[in-house]
């Protein structure tokens, strides 16, 4: 269920163009925002668009570093970028327990920020707290202006129990936290816009990696569809960029996909519904072939049968599976633990040994439990691609280079299949730009 939105499609656009300011607005721009045939609004080409054309450029109106409940206190809460030192070095010196770079440290921009929470009296002051870290994007609701905020409440908010959970916590850890109806209500919506729109990712940067979550009201408003148009990545931590990933026509809609591109359909589509709660139906979710690529089979369970088995119905997270050669079906229940093994036998050896030893792993004995297109298999090839293409003291023989190559190219074939055209991935596979 989605939070009531009180602005119509054409007052949601002109606050668009304000947000973007007339810097960002350039007159041959590609897009424009409309109702959308698949849900609520969406964005859409206002001319024809080339493959590889930048479609849009948005900047954040809330961002804040990407952590998780247990990790990466070690990020600066204003820049994003990664801090060196023991929590107490790198901890605000002024008490709002943030962890700063020295730049951000002695910042205006930290400073009201740095007064509001030491106001709300964090309850350990000796400690860096994740949950006030992964806050703080939301706690910059406090200072929008009037006109950013009606576009904050113009988005739209799932909500979920969950989101409120959030909530409880961030209150739990401060001993003056506001606790009116208005203001608590103001920060669930927040909570519950970022949850349904914000976009999440890494970004190199001049002074190293950052890793920023944002709420970009414009990038925001793309639907996703699991074949999309479109792909994104971070400018630097308040800039997001749409590219083309093929032609687009003028009066089509842009898509990007909300989930990995070579997960199976019934994976992508628990994700987007634990996430972002719809299920998909775009023409890859309702094919049980998914465009030929068999990300989902796993092998048959009949007794002699060497087939493969793959969902039938789609539509639905627990559909039945049937043999493609003998056809036999099977219920989910039955094939979620098979497919379960799969994953955690693949997973338990990602990381763990020699890239050496996982390409032994993958060749020799994924092939006795797992079809080679099973979409777990084809992460395990993906991640050997990765770890053999960044710096390593790892030596690797012909046979492992080989294996690489292989690899690469299995995985093209199947971007192609399904007409993924140039998107991230493949860039990143064929030309290594890690
Ligand atoms: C990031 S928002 C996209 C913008 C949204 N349509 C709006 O009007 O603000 C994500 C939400 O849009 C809807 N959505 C996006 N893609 C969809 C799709 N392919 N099918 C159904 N709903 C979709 C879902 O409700 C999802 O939670």
């Amino acid at each position: 269920m989605s939070l009531p939105i009180k602005i119509s499609t054409s007052e949601l656009a002109a606050l668009i163009d304000e947000h973007l300011g007339v810097k960002n607005l350039d007159k041959n721009r590609s897009w424009k925002v409309l109702d959308s045939p698949i849900s609520g609004r969406g964005v859409f080409a206002s001319r024809d668009i080339a493959a590889g054309e930048i479609i849009l450029r948005d900047v954040a109106l809330l961002a804040g570093p990407k952590t998780n409940d247990t990790a990466n206190v070690n990020t600066c809460a204003l820049c994003c970028c990664h801090l060196e030192g023991n929590a107490l070095d790198v901890m605000c010196k002024n008490g709002c327990t943030l962890p700063l770079c020295r730049t951000c440290a002695s910042s205006n921009r930290h400073f009201d920020e740095c007064e509001l929470l030491k106001d709300w009296r964090p309850k350990d002051r000796n400690k860096i707290n994740s949950h006030i870290l992964r806050l703080i994007s939301i706690v910059r609701c406090v200072f929008l202006q009037d006109q950013q905020q009606k576009l904050l409440n113009a988005l739209q908010a799932n909500s979920d129990k969950y989101y409120m959970v959030e909530l409880q916590k961030a209150v739990a850890c401060f001993e003056n936290f506001p606790r009116h109806k208005e203001m608590l209500e103001y920060f669930y919506r927040t909570i519950c816009a970022f949850n349904t729109n914000a976009f999440e990712g890494n970004c190199q940067t001049a002074e190293g990696e950052i890793r920023v979550r944002g709420l970009f009201p414009l990038a925001g408003l793309v639907n996703h569809q699991c074949t999309p148009n479109a792909d994104h990545h971070f400018e630097d931590g308040q800039t997001i960029v749409l590219t083309a990933t093929r032609a687009i026509r003028q009066g089509e809609e842009i898509f990007t996909s909300y989930t990995k591109l070579l997960w199976s359909n019934v994976m992508r589509n628990t994700f987007l519904m634990v996430t972002k709660k719809f299920m998909c139906s775009c023409p890859r979710c309702l094919d049980p072939t998914e465009n030929g690529t068999y990300l989902s089979a796993l092998f048959c369970r009949a007794q002699g049968c060497k087939g493969i088995v793959i969902p039938v119905q789609t539509k639905t997270l627990q559909p039945d599976w049937r043999c493609t050669t003998c056809e036999s079906v099977f219920p989910h229940s039955k094939m979620a633990r098979y497919q379960d093994f799969a994953l955690n036998t693949i997973n338990n050896r990602i990381n763990k040994g020699s890239v050496a030893e996982m390409i032994t792993f993958i060749n020799d004995m994924c092939p006795r439990f797992c079809p080679s297109s099973n979409y777990v298999l084809v992460e395990a090839k993906l991640n050997v691609i990765w770890r053999m293409s960044r710096p390593t003291t790892e030596e690797f023989n012909e046979d492992h280079l080989k294996c690489k190559e292989r690899y690469k190219e299995e995985i093209v074939a199947l971007l192609e299949k399904l007409g993924a055209g140039d998107c991230t991935l493949k860039k990143l596979i064929t030309e290594e730009i890690l």
